[in-house]
């Protein structure tokens, strides 16, 4: 299919790029770049270089500027590079434009979070949400992509593709959507049933920032084997486990991972994976605080956490690597006291701002685990009481 070239191979080499536009700090961008960084690597290419470019407004041709699009092609011409790879989405034309200025596959962040998707995903179902955002996303690209073929096979006795060729790749993208929503919808049935099927038990979902710890917390909590790794979305299907603490029964889910700028169409088709969330009684909001934008990450589960409309739930946040935050914070020479009085400080911020729902662990040195699941039972025993007043002796 047309989008096999926008792939990452193994080892690639790419240059990222980054805009500054207004309103944007320096800083802000160069994180975002970092964490762009961390999605090619996930993919399994090298970043060799980012380029970072200070403009109002992204140029409607290429993106970026003509000056640092030169630039760009200097660097790349006398070096290794298999792939340029833009933070924000692009349009059909735009990548064209780049491509036949650059002379290398030109990508951008949603096609890169697609790709690891796509590697990853495992179920049926998943499968089919990461086939639906793919072909969602290149529907609307369909003609810049003709367009490039056309140049890259342009040589004599071949012809461009007509409005006629367009429309029946158009059509057959459409029919291709079209048959993967009918799919879904079969396989979303088959989920509602089993969901319904797990009673009245309170369900708890463990919610978060991609890689901040929920799949090692699940584990940890439900002694399940959940792939946890260092990359990003290790996870793309909800697991989900009874649990039963002091005969209290409750279910555990894990959940995928949240990020920024996550390509609406994939948010779209994974609708009914996160309908888990949605479906939640509980969410124990999982935060990687030895990460330098944290509170970024917070601020971005938040926002999708209100988007797909589960903003009104009871949440635990989970403040998790607190063994690496301590090794980043504290120098050596920092005694005792200090360092407990920064903690201390620290923890009654976010105490403050959870109203009371924050909890400090290390899932990797299983540190305040303990409390941990004690927050947990509380809080769905509070639940039970609520909704079954009559029965609550069956639950504790
Ligand atoms: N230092 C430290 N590392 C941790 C801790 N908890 C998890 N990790 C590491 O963080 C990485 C990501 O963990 P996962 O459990 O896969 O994270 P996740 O939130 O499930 O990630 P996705 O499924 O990709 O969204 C792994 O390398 C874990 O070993 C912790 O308390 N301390
Ligand atoms: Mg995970």
């Amino acid at each position: 299919m047309l989008d096999k070239k926008r792939k990452i191979h193994h080892e690639e080499r790419a240059v990222l790029v980054g805009l500054i536009q207004k309103d944007q700090r320096e800083q802000e961008v160069m994180e975002y770049l970092e964490e762009l960084a961390f999605l090619a690597e996930t993919a399994g290419a090298v970043a060799v270089k980012k380029f970072i470019q200070k403009l109002p407004h992204p140029d409607s041709r290429t993106y970026i500027g003509k000056g640092k699009l030169e630039e760009i092609k200097k660097y790349i011409s006398d070096r290794d590079i298999n792939v340029l790879i833009f933070d924000d989405e692009l349009n059909g034309s735009q990548i064209m434009n780049i491509e036949k200025e650059v002379g290398v596959k030109t990508i951008d962040r949603s096609d890169l979070i697609l790709d690891i998707f796509a590697r990853r995903a495992k179920t049926a179902q998943a499968k089919a949400q990461v086939e639906l955002a793919q072909y969602q996303y290149i529907l609307p690209r369909l003609r810049g992509m003709w367009k490039h073929l056309e140049r890259l096979g342009g040589g004599i006795g071949t012809r461009g593709p007509g409005e006629t060729e367009i429309e029946t790749d158009r059509r057959i993208v459409r029919d291709k959507i079209s048959l993967l929503r009918k799919r879904l919808a079969e396989i979303d049935k088959q989920s509602f049933t089993q969901r319904k099927d797990r009673g009245e038990f309170i369900r708890v979902s463990l919610v978060g920032y991609t890689n901040v710890g929920k799949s090692t917390i699940m584990n940890l909590l439900s002694k399940s084997e959940v792939l946890a790794e260092n990359k990003l979305f290790a996870t793309l299907d909800t697991t989900t486990r009874k649990m039963v603490y002091e005969n209290t029964p409750f279910l555990l889910s894990d959940t995928v991972g949240f990020i920024r700028k996550l390509p609406h169409h994939l948010v779209e088709s994974f609708k009914s994976t996160l309908d888990e969330v949605r479906e939640a009684d509980i969410l124990l909001h999982v935060v990687d605080i030895s990460h330098l934008n944290y509170e970024d990450q917070i601020g971005v589960v938040d926002k999708t956490l209100q988007d797909i409309g589960a903003f009104d739930k009871p949440i635990i946040t989970v403040f998790n690597k607190m063994d690496l935050y301590i090794k980043h914070t504290f120098d050596e020479w920092l005694d005792e006291s200090t360092k407990e009085q920064i903690l201390k400080d620290l923890e009654a911020r976010w105490h403050n701002h959870t109203n009371g729902n924050a909890i400090f662990i290390s899932a990797l040195e299983r540190t305040n685990i303990d409390e941990l699941r004690r927050t947990i039972l509380e809080k769905v025993r509070e639940l039970y009481r609520i909704r079954y007043p009559y029965k609550s002796e069956f639950f504790y």
